[in-house]
C-alpha cells in the first residue's frame, strides 16, 4: 500500500504533540514487558526497537523485560514435549526448564539486543541470575477452589526481591537493559518466572513512571470483545470472578494493579500488533489499550 505524504503542517502538529511528554517523562523510568506473542512480527520488532531507541535518546530511560511464551513452547514441540498452563503459569519439570533457560536467556534475548543495537540503541541483556538481581522461591499456586490445598508446577518462581543496582548501573552509562524473566533461588537453582510479573515487580522496585504490558490483543476486552479503556481493583476482581479475564492476561492483569498500588504512576496493557504501540502510548495524547489505575491516574497521563 502506498502512503500519502503528510503535509508539513500535519507532520509540525504530531511532532510537536510530542514535546510535553518528553519534558514530563525526561530522566523516568518506563518498564516496558514485551509479550511473546507481540514478538512474532519482524517489521514490528523493528519499530519496536526504534521506538525504545528513542524513548532513551530524548532521556528516558526505557527498561526492557521480555517474554518467550510461544517461542518455548515451540521448541518444546520440536523435542516432542507439550505446553501445559496452570492459572496462566507453564508447568516446567527439569527438562522444561532446560528449554525454558535456552529460549529466554539465550534465543530471545539475544534477538531482542541485537534489534535494538541495529536501530542505533546500546542494549545490554541479562537475566535475574546475572549479578543475582532477581531473588525469587518456588511458587506454589492454590487451587481455586479449596483455601489451603497448593497446586506444585515445578520450577516455576515467585520474585521475593529485586536489587536494582546493575539495572540502575545499565541505565545510567546509557545503556538500555533486556531482561530475561529468570530467578534465582538461595541455592543458586534457577526459577522459570512470568514474564509479566517480573516486569510489575521491576516497575515497582524502580518505581517506574509507567509500565508498558505489549500484547497480542488490543487491551483487556469485555465479554463482547471491546476494550476496556480504563480498570481499577474493583472491577478487575469483578471480571475475574466472571471469567471475563482468564488465562495469560491473569498474570498481566494481577501485576499491573500490584504495580499502581505500589507506586507505579501508571501501568497499560497495550497492543503490540500496532506498529509503534510504545511510541504511540508514551509520545501522544492518544492513549491506547487500557489504563489500569491506582488510586488517581487518568487517561493521557
Ligand atoms: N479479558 C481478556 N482480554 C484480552 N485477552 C484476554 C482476556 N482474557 C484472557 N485473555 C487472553 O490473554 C492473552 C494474553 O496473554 P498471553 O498469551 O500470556 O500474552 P503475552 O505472551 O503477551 O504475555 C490474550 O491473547 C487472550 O487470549
Ligand atoms: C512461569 C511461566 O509461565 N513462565 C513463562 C515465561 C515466559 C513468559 O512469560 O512469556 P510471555 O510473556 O510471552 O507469556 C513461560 O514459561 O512461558
Amino acid at each position: 500500500m502506498t502512503e500519502l505524504p503528510l503535509s508539513a503542517d500535519l507532520k509540525s502538529t504530531v511532532l510537536i504533540e510530542a514535546l510535553p511528554y518528553i519534558q514530563r517523562f525526561h530522566g523516568k523510568t518506563i518498564v516496558i514487558k514485551y509479550g511473546g506473542n507481540a514478538m512474532t512480527d519482524v517489521a514490528l520488532q523493528e519499530k519496536f526497537a526504534r521506538d525504545v531507541v528513542l524513548l532513551k535518546l530524548v532521556g528516558m530511560n526505557p527498561v526492557v523485560v521480555h517474554g518467550g511464551g510461544p517461542q518455548i513452547g515451540e521448541l518444546l514441540k520440536r523435542v516432542g514435549k507439550q505446553s501445559e498452563f496452570i492459572q496462566g503459569m507453564r508447568v516446567t519439570d527439569d527438562e522444561t526448564m532446560d528449554v525454558v533457560e535456552m529460549v529466554l536467556g539465550g534465543l530471545v534475548n539475544q534477538d531482542i539486543v541485537t534489534l535494538i543495537n541495529k536501530a542505533g540503541g546500546n542494549a545490554v541483556g541479562l537475566t535475574g541470575k546475572d549479578g543475582n538481581f532477581i531473588h525469587a522461591r518456588k511458587l506454589m499456586l492454590k487451587a481455586p477452589d479449596t483455601s489451603d490445598e497448593a497446586i506444585d508446577i515445578g520450577q516455576v518462581g515467585e520474585v521475593v526481591r529485586i536489587d536494582p543496582g546493575i539495572v540502575n548501573l545499565l541505565c545510567h552509562q546509557n545503556f538500555i537493559p533486556v531482561i530475561a524473566p529468570l530467578g534465582v533461588g538461595e541455592q543458586g537453582e534457577a526459577y522459570n518466572i512470568n514474564a509479566d510479573l517480573v516486569a510489575g515487580k521491576l516497575a515497582v522496585t524502580l518505581q517506574a513512571e509507567k509500565l508498558l504490558l505489549l500484547t497480542n490483543t488490543a487491551g483487556v476486552l469485555d465479554q463482547a470483545g471491546e476494550v476496556l479503556t480504563g480498570l481499577n481493583a474493583q472491577r478487575v476482581q469483578a471480571l475475574i470472578q466472571d471469567g471475563t479475564i482468564r488465562g495469560g492476561m491473569l498474570p498481566k492483569v494481577a501485576c499491573a494493579l500490584d504495580a499502581v498500588q505500589n507506586g507505579v504512576k501508571t501501568a497499560h496493557i497495550i497492543d503490540g500488533r500496532v506498529p509503534h504501540a510504545v511510541l504511540l502510548e508514551v509520545l501522544t495524547d492518544e492513549g491506547i489499550g487500557t489504563l489500569i489505575r491506582g488510586a488517581a491516574a487518568n487517561r493521557g497521563s
